[in-house]
């Protein structure tokens, strides 16, 4: 596609994106099953364009301020001119140059010449908020907790995470699916804590991959990989998987248990459990049982009541964690639906923590970096409910042989109790996860 064309639909994009009526990554699929005439470079192209511009919105809105020609036509410049993934670029020795060549190709003189003057803008002609590009609400709890660690975190929220695989343990050894991508020509190094992950260079296209198309891996954060760790569920066990989702966890949990026992998925989302389904049927697992619930007090939960040997609550949250994936987040959410999170986690925790028997343990999980939806949620239950008794994640994982534990589990704000994962210490997504065993 030439140039121009390509730099029109990315302003179209960005456009619908910043109206915020759907999550960008709904927006943007959408966008692309209309526009089926796109090839994959220039969705790539679009999508990280549109990705940047959400990663960046207020130094953005700073540098195109309205009256300088259609906004998103120049946020859509700025997106491509900026973004991490180099858009546009040919694979080459200079691929920066590349996109700006490509992009050069797109644009009027006038608009070369804005470009070439926001080259020019340094960080101390920048206020605070365009360096950090974070809505206010946000940066005191952030910059509370994090002290002199606020701007590494700005700084690695601001980039694109990379992309993790779970090799499934039932049927695979991590280092024969690591030698088997390698001759398939993707490079994957061993995740640094999860024993399970490799970390992937690039972006391969999996379904072409025979060790996906099998089942021997699968997409997960190794954050994500950690915290169905901490379950433990071992074979023959009942386990409940309270928020299931599409399974991310499901699936490594079922792996852990040798496909023995049974592992209820619950969700009320029955749309998300139907993503669930070809994933399931991939691994290869026979003890998932995907069921769909009206909300945390169905009725089914009342007759499994008392019989679970683990429960996982990977709970509804802000998603603030994932902002390196979902930059649309920080501009979805408001101190508002932080407050409504809140108030759903601890009705989930409480309701799902009565599956349990004695003996059996409890996961409280969240994807957010706020004390709001993590320790205050597990300080409460913790206080509520004195038959739980509040497990040292650091000893679980020690426990498990993950490598560098203490480092997962003490930190800012936490000291052992707690896991705590933040992309700038560990790489990973942003996580909480807090231990209980019911007496
Ligand atoms: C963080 S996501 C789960 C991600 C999933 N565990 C994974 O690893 O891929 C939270 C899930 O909770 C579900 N949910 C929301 N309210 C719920 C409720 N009251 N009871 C059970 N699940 C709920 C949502 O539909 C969503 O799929």
């Amino acid at each position: 596609m030439h140039p121009k064309a390509v730099l029109d639909e990315c302003s179209e994009l960005v456009r619908q994106v910043l109206r915020f009526e759907h999550p960008a990554d709904a927006t943007v699929s959408r966008y692309f099953r209309e526009n089926r005439a796109l090839g994959p470079r220039e969705r790539a192209t679009m999508a990280e364009t549109v990705y940047t511009v959400l990663r960046n919105k207020l130094l953005f809105d700073h540098l195109a301020p309205s009256g300088s020609g259609p906004k998103e036509r120049r946020l859509a410049i700025l997106g491509f001119a900026h973004s991490e993934d180099e858009p546009g670029a040919r694979p080459g020795a200079n691929a920066k140059q590349g996109a700006r060549d490509f992009l050069a190709g797109a644009l009027n003189d006038q608009e070369k010449h804005w470009l070439a003057q926001c080259d020019q803008v340094q960080p101390h002609d920048l206020m605070e908020r365009h360096r950090h590009n974070l809505p206010e609400w946000l940066v005191q709890p952030l910059r509370e907790q994090l002290k002199d660690e606020f701007w590494p975190l700005v700084d690695s929220l601001s980039r694109p995470a990379g992309l993790d695989l779970r090799v499934n343990t039932m049927t695979s050894k991590r280092a024969e699916v690591q030698a088997e991508l390698a001759k398939a020509g993707v490079a994957a190094t061993p995740t640094k804590y999860s024993p399970n992950g490799l970390r992937i260079e690039g972006k391969p296209n999996l379904a072409k991959l025979d060790a996906f198309n099998r089942g021997a891996i699968e997409v997960q954060d190794e954050g994500s990989q950690l915290l169905a760790l901490l379950l433990d569920a071992k074979r023959g066990e009942m386990v409940v998987d309270f928020c299931a989702g599409a399974g991310g966890k499901t699936l490594a949990i079922g792996a852990g248990m040798r496909s023995t026992g049974r592992l209820y998925a619950f969700d009320t989302s029955a749309h998300r459990l139907e993503s669930l389904k070809p994933r399931l049927a991939r691994s290869g697992l026979s003890n998932v049982h995907p069921v769909a619930i009206a909300h945390e007090r169905d009725d089914r939960i009342k007759r499994l009541a008392g019989k679970m040997d683990r429960v996982l609550v990977d709970a509804p949250c802000s998603g603030l964690g994932t902002l390196r994936r979902n930059p649309d987040l920080k501009w979805r959410q408001s101190p508002t639906t932080v407050a409504e999170f809140a108030t759903l986690q601890a009705a989930i925790l409480q309701s799902a923590s009565r599956l349990l028997k004695p003996g059996g343990r409890l996961v409280y999980a969240t994807c957010s970096i706020l004390p709001q939806e993590n320790e205050a949620i597990a300080q409460a239950f913790s206080a509520a409910n004195t038959g739980f008794t509040p497990l040292e994640t650091v000893d679980i994982l020690t426990h498990l042989k993950v490598e560098h534990a203490a480092s997962l589990c003490t930190g800012p704000i936490s000291g052992g109790e707690f896991l705590r994962l933040w992309p700038h210490r560990h790489g990973t997504d942003g996580f909480f996860a807090a231990v209980w065993q019911k007496q």
